[in-house]
């Protein structure tokens, strides 16, 4: 493999990273945080503007909601962004309280259903190809529901969705193992989220969120098998310590990223071909949102790069040839390698920053937005 496949290789920013958030105990507020979807972007644009990588952000819908999405789009476009995938929201309604797709109630199950079908106007609105759901539902006590029904609700359900969508459109179903039920989630594990996939169709595909795992659970396995079944459409990226901390990719365990991308490059599944959209799922609790994205697209990057540096004929011969050592001194060897002065001079090269925080440290960007984005209401947890 060629670092030169780097070129070609982007990473989603998710349009919520921009706008406060903490903890059920506290959510922090910083001046010049955005207050509407226009300055989120805004935001999202200088991550691709010093960085080259991130050239689409995602909405979630109704945090993002706009009179006018088309105007939304056009002004991402002038911003030099596009609109990525459309998250719908489930979990921050009283009617969902037992469940939204899987709720018991067929007419809660309506109003879910309907959500999903005004989140499919806002992608055809904004050119948007990826629905992504992810499904909070879920049970907090034994025999609370029957496991089994709320499956086959859930699949109704989600059969009614995608039959509303397009058909260059896809389903991008996401799994989660607890939160914010305890007992049962009814999409727990990717082998749930890959049979109702399945189930629906070729348009429906896994989210892998790297942080909705049980800890110790080898995820470049799953990354392996989903990539087998051309089911893995996205990742929502991120790392975390203990639960889902939706901290920075990377930042936790950054050779568990590289593992992961490992299985991604053995298979070219990190090309634009391969329709995998890698998309940040985070917030920036404490430290400052613009410069936390610049780091995680180049923490993404930086795994990738080292990703390609494994020598493939090497690690063939020495797994066949059953060389334990040899083979896990190869994909050693690839993850120590620096790669950062390469990057740099990659960037250089086309124009771009070397150091693409200190650009936006020194670019001015964040004092200006402080002092101009005075009044209204700042977006985010709680707003
Ligand atoms: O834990 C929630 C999931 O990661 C979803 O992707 C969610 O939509 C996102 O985290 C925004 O809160
Ligand atoms: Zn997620
Ligand atoms: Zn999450």
């Amino acid at each position: 493999m060629s670092l030169d496949d780097l070129d070609a290789f982007t990473v989603e920013v998710p349009s919520w990273a921009y706008g406060n958030s903490g903890t059920r105990f506290k959510v922090f507020t910083t001046p010049g945080v955005p207050r509407d979807p226009f300055e989120k972007i805004a935001d999202a644009a200088q991550v691709h503007r010093h960085t080259g990588l991130a050239p689409r952000v995602s909405l979630h819908i109704p945090w993002d909601m706009v009179d006018d999405f088309g105007r939304l789009a056009a002004y991402a476009k002038e911003q030099g962004v596009g609109i990525g995938a459309v998250n719908a929201n489930l979990f921050q309604d009283d009617d969902y309280r037992l469940g939204s797709l899987a709720h018991p109630h067929a007419g809660v199950r309506d109003k879910a259903v309907e959500h999903h079908l005004a989140c499919i106007d806002v992608m055809r609105a904004t050119g948007s190809k990826d629905l992504k759901i992810w499904l909070p539902d879920g049970t907090n006590y034994a025999g609370q529901d029957s496991l089994r029904a709320r499956q086959d609700r859930l699949a109704e359900s989600l059969q009614r969705v995608y039959a509303a969508m397009d058909d260059d459109q896809r389903l991008l179903l996401e799994y989660k193992f607890f939160e914010p039920y305890f007992y049962s989630m009814d999409i727990p594990d990717w082998g749930t989220s890959l049979l109702h996939c399945l189930a629906l169709g070729e348009r429906a595909q896994v989210v892998l969120d790297t942080g909705h795992h049980a800890p110790g659970t080898n995820i470049e396995f799953i990354v392996m098998q989903l990539l087998r079944q051309n089911r893995l459409g996205a990742f929502d990226f991120n790392s975390r310590f203990y639960a889902d901390d939706d901290l920075i990719v990377g930042s936790a365990d950054p050779f568990q990223l590289f593992r992961i991308m490992t299985e991604i490059v053995a298979v070219g599944a990190h090309r634009p071909a391969s329709g995998v959209n890698f998309m940040l799922d985070q917030c920036h609790n404490i430290e400052d949102k613009i410069p936390g994205q610049i780091r995680s697209v180049l923490n993404v990057e930086q795994a990738l790069a080292k990703a390609l540096l494994v020598d493939a004929e090497a690690l063939r011969a020495a797994q066949s040839s059953g060389d334990v050592l040899g083979a896990h001194a190869v994909l050693m060897d690839a993850y120590e390698t620096d790669v950062r002065a390469t990057l740099a001079d990659r960037r250089e090269a086309r124009g771009l920053p070397r150091d693409p925080i200190a650009a936006f440290a020194a670019s001015g960007y964040a004092a200006a937005v402080a002092s101009s984005r005075v009044g209204g209401t700042q977006a985010g947890w709680g707003a």
